[in-house]
Parts: C-alpha cells; structure tokens; sequence
C-alpha cells in the first residue's frame, strides 16, 4: 500500500443553482455550496485524515471549497498548487447557456451525449477525452508521484476534470463513465496500492 488520495469536487456554484452550463466560468460557491464544503472538511476530519499537500484548479469554486475544507481540518497553510491543468472541461459556447433551454434547442439526447460521454465534444469546447488529456498528465507527473511516497494528497477540482481521472482510476470504459456522477461535497478517498493501482474507494457521502 501507498498513500491516499482524495477527490473532491467543488461545493454548489452559483451557476449550477441558475442550472447554467459553467466550464470555465468563473463563479463563487453559494451559501449551500459553503455549507457542502466545511462538512467535506468535517468528513474527512472525522476520518483522520491530514493531507500533506493540495491540488486545485485556477477557478474560484474550486479554489474556495479547498480553503473551507483546510479551515475544518485546521490545516489553513498548507502548501497548495492550483493548476489549470485541473479546471473543469471547457464548456465551449454551451457556457453560460441555460440547460433546459439547451435541452429545447437540441434535444435531451443530444446534451446528455455532449454532457456525459466520452469523446463528443460541446461545439467549440472539449470532450472528456480532451479533459483527460490534460488532466491525467498532471496527475502522473505531478499528483501520483506524492501519493506512491506515502503522501495523503488532497485534489479540490471539478464534476468532469475528476470524472476523467475517476475513469482510469476506476477502470470505467467509454459506456460505464456515462454512468458516473460524482456529486458536489462528497469526498471520495482513494488508497493506491505501489503500483498505483486503487486499493480502496470510499465515498463519504453527507
Ligand atoms: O456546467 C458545468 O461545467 C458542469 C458541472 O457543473 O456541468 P455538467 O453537469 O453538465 O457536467
């Protein structure tokens, strides 16, 4: 066994409660959102768990519910990289659009494909594929490395950048990942095995 790894998405934005298509936008939680994001911290609190390092995105939402769960865990200095390489997945010129509205125009299919499937992406955005191929660089070179050390490493990022690194640490193929939603607030703790393969999953939810 290795270290720890923790994903957790952000807490409600301001957008997803205007059910706005958000991506790069940039957001503030909402007051629910806060609240979701100091009971991860007392969650993760509860557990024991004292990260060594955190990873975020360059977006606000992100950004904030990392320092409402380090205020928790009492941890307010910890070393922290924000990365862009963890943003959410560019929406395109589905941002700002409304998703009913969307579901209108388009058509409910077609926005769940462009919402959850692999590798078709929004008009002018990426696809989940596009995300991964940013997102699971980063985490060889820059997040798996501490883990395999024995490091507990908190990663505060978004529904889709973490659904395509859930992906490969889940195992889940181009059909399952259509399935996975990984809800705001609820931690999901991962223990690597040395060849960093996932040893366990636990989700905490609320
Ligand atoms: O709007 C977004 O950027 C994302 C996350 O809230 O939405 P979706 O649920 O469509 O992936």
């Amino acid at each position: 066994m290795s270290g720890t790894l923790i994903l957790v998405r952000h807490g409600q934005s301001e957008w997803n409660l205007k059910n706005l298509f958000t991506g790069w936008r940039d957001p503030d939680l909402t007051e629910k959102g806060v609240e979701e994001a100091k009971a991860a911290g007392q969650r993760l609190k509860a557990l024991g768990v004292k990260p060594d390092i955190a990873f975020t995105s360059d977006l606000t939402r992100a950004q904030h519910t990392l320092s409402l769960i380090l205020g928790e865990l009492g941890q307010e200095g910890l070393e922290t990289i924000r990365d862009q390489a963890l943003n959410e997945r560019d929406y395109g010129d589905l941002s700002g659009l409304n998703k009913d509205d969307a579901r209108e125009k388009w058509g409910e299919e077609q926005v769940h494909i462009w919402r959850r499937s692999y590798d078709v992406p929004p008009p002018g955005g990426e696809s989940l594929r596009d995300t991964g191929a940013r997102v699971w660089p980063y985490y060889m070179t820059e997040i798996l490395p501490r883990v395999l050390r024995g490091e507990t490493v908190l990663v505060a990022a978004h529904g889709n950048s973490l659904r395509s690194l859930a992906m490969v640490l889940d195992r889940l193929n181009t059909e399952t990942i259509l399935q996975l939603e990984i809800a705001t607030g609820e931690p999901i703790v991962y223990r690597l095995n040395a060849d960093s393969t996932v040893a366990s999953r636990e989700v905490l939810h609320g």
